[in-house]
């Protein structure tokens, strides 16, 4: 070894062990709040108090900012990563579990993980229906479901269980998806078939069209379940997100190969929570109105009237009665604004049915 390199070596050697020491202080400290965190949540449980104190946390993010004002911490930074260590806190206060459409590696997984700043007991569940009986039958406090894709349109399974179920939409959350191709195989040439879940292979058409145009194309019934089906067989490829290929050990033979940059997808947290206002709301509700003319219209006239804003609607079969629809409204506000409640309040008479599935934060998306 050169000088030189000696030198350097020296000098990083030096300056890893001082960040080794520090790793090993924020460690300690970070035991040591989470330790209180415990004490704090044995307090309030003695007074009936709720773990999460979102004016204490809004407190202690303005403090941090003004303290590392200037220096390399940056608000965006101090946001992250004590966003993760207050969630650890109320993690050790009262662990969550939260059931999402899995396998493990899932968007919704990653979804949920996201939602969720990575703590809680995440379970995964074989299909959609699963994940709302489990929170349904209160053995997991919150479940995350896909509900919309930006290129492929509604998850009518979610929306048609929404209908029915007893639980309520929490909050949502956005992923900007992204497909690659992942296999074992090193080149295109050797790929043969093409494994994803139907909206994956959907949204990559015309690039599979283009460049395995021979290729048989598998529906699956998650990206996750393809990418592990690609691990085992050769020839094989998946369609899946670039999470997948480091847990699978798979190449990435080609990245983004979805049809559209735009591709995102919305989740919804289900759960029974009422969550307060956040000044940036949606509300969601569904309601039947009866088979005449004009009833729709009747229906959603106070929404007008009120000047409240329609951010989305969509219609799906009953399924109780042949050609009767329910309607899904995605409305502007939270339930507990005067005006999203008189609104309701006038449309329930023009309605058979009208219930209120969620206020919640809508995501930034
Ligand atoms: O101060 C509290 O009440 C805590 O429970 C601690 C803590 C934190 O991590 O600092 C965690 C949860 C609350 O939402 C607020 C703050």
């Amino acid at each position: 070894m050169s000088e030189d390199m000696e030198g350097v070596r020296q000098a990083l050697d030096r300056l890893r062990i001082r960040i080794d020491s520090i790793d090993d202080t924020i460690l300690d400290l970070l035991n040591e709040r989470l330790e209180i965190g415990r004490e704090i949540g044995a307090v309030k449980e003695k007074a009936g108090l709720q773990v999460l104190d979102r004016s204490r946390e809004k407190s202690i993010f303005d403090r941090l900012v003004a303290r590392s004002e200037g220096r390399p911490v940056s608000d965006t930074l101090i946001h992250h990563l004590y966003g993760i260590v207050m969630a650890a806190t109320r993690e050790v206060q009262r662990s969550r579990t939260i059931a999402y459409l899995g396998p493990e590696a899932t968007n919704t997984h990653i979804a949920a993980l996201q939602q969720f700043d990575y703590a809680g007991q995440f379970v995964p569940r074989t299909t959609i229906a699963d994940v709302f009986e489990e929170v349904e039958k209160g053995s997991c406090d919150y479940g995350v479901v896909p509900v919309e894709n930006s290129l492929e349109g509604a998850v009518n399974h979610t929306l048609d269980l929404l209908f029915l179920s007893p639980l309520s939409i929490c909050a949502e959350t956005c992923l900007a998806i992204s497909h690659d191709l992942l296999s074992r195989e090193t080149d295109l040439a050797s790929v043969s078939v093409v494994y994803s879940h139907p909206q994956a292979l959907a949204q990559s058409r015309r690039w599979l069209a283009q460049n395995l145009p021979h290729a048989r194309l598998v529906e699956m019934a998650s990206t996750a379940a393809a990418a592990r089906k690609a691990a085992m067989e050769p020839g094989a490829a998946a369609v899946a997100g670039s999470q997948a290929a480091a847990i699978y050990n798979l190449q990435v033979l080609a990245s983004h190969i979805e049809d559209s940059g735009r591709n995102t997808t919305r989740f919804l947290v289900i759960g029974r929570d009422e969550t307060r206002p956040t000044g940036s709301d949606k509300t969601t509700i569904m309601f039947v109105t009866a088979h005449v003319p004009g009833a729709l219209f009747s229906g959603l006239k106070p929404l007008a009237d009120l000047n409240i804003n329609l951010v989305k609607l969509e219609s799906r079969p009953t399924r109780q009665e042949n050609w009767n629809y329910f309607f899904i409204a995605d409305l502007e506000g939270h339930r507990e604004d005067d005006l999203i409640r008189e609104a309701i309040d006038r449309m329930r008479p023009n309605c058979l049915f009208l219930k209120t599935v969620g206020s919640y934060a809508r995501c930034s998306f």
